[in-house]
């Protein structure tokens, strides 16, 4: 990114451009996206144990879950018909329409894969304190925000299909205990998450015009980052270094 444009903070020097704004957004996720995390890292080295992605799998489902309810509130708050179409279909990849399954259901396959009991996956209440406070974020942030930062923290997306691909082929790789259909959670996100970030990113180019607004797009996606980095940090105190996981979580077992 061309240091004219923001600060090493990301604080904006000036209106930008749609090119330029989208660039410090995908430098945004240069920098603090969770493929950085050395949770993330630990995970594609190969270096987990099993019960390490467990609680990973046990704690994501918190977030699946979140995901179409958040989508349901953005929904709530587009006014234009033709982007409510558009955004529906969020709810439907991730909720199924009940009969072809959606992401939650998919992940719960994975969760179970790796040995996990699904009522005790779906219940969250193993999940580690912080991964609720984080996915509430989200609810908050898509509630109490303006909608264009509401879809400017949809972002990410722009960066998960990087970070997907990585994970996938490593855990097949040195995860000898998964298999590809445990896994098949991600393969349709490669094509849902660029097909949903088209929508978004079209969104705030069009509508985040002034400096107030486009610093407000930047600072909605490096929240969203933190959100993302804060499930990890959690998981990495809890389960690797200190490994400190609080009273009522998730315990792996003796064979994990
Ligand atoms: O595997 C990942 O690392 C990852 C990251 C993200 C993301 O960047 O928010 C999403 C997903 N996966 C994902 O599967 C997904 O459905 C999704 C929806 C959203 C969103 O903010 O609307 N992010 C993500």
């Amino acid at each position: 990114m061309n240091s004219d444009l923001a600060g090493p903070d990301f604080r904006l020097k000036r209106v930008l451009v749609p090119d330029d704004l989208e660039a410090v957004l995908r430098q945004v996720g240069t920098e603090r996206y969770h493929i950085r995390h050395p949770f993330h890292r630990l995970m594609v080295e190969g270096a987990l144990t099993r019960g390490q992605m467990q609680a990973w799998a046990l704690n994501r489902y918190c977030y699946q879950a979140v995901i179409p309810r958040k989508d349901a509130i953005i929904l709530s708050r587009i006014e234009d018909r033709t982007l409510r179409i558009a955004w529906r279909e969020r709810i439907l990849d991730h909720d199924g329409d009940g009969t072809s399954p959606g992401g939650i259901e998919r992940w719960m396959r994975l969760a179970t894969g790796l040995g996990l009991d699904a009522e005790a996956v779906a219940s969250q209440r193993l999940a580690l304190p912080a991964t609720r406070f984080s996915v509430n974020a989200y609810l908050t942030l898509v509630e109490k925000r303006t909608l264009l930062e509401a879809i400017a923290s949809s972002l990410t997306e722009m960066f998960s299909p990087e970070v997907i691909g990585e994970r996938v082929s490593a855990i097949l790789q040195r995860y000898p205990y998964v298999n590809e259909d445990t896994l098949g959670y991600f393969t349709p996100r490669l094509t849902q998450a660029p097909r949903d970030v088209d929508v978004a990113l079209a969104y705030v180019r069009e509508h985040a015009r002034t400096l107030e607004a486009q610093q407000l797009v930047v600072d909605a996606l490096i929240t969203k980052c933190e959100i993302l980095w804060t499930m990890l940090d959690a998981l990495h105190f809890s389960y690797v270094e200190p490994a400190l996981a609080p009273p009522g979580a998730f315990a792996p077992g003796a064979d994990a």
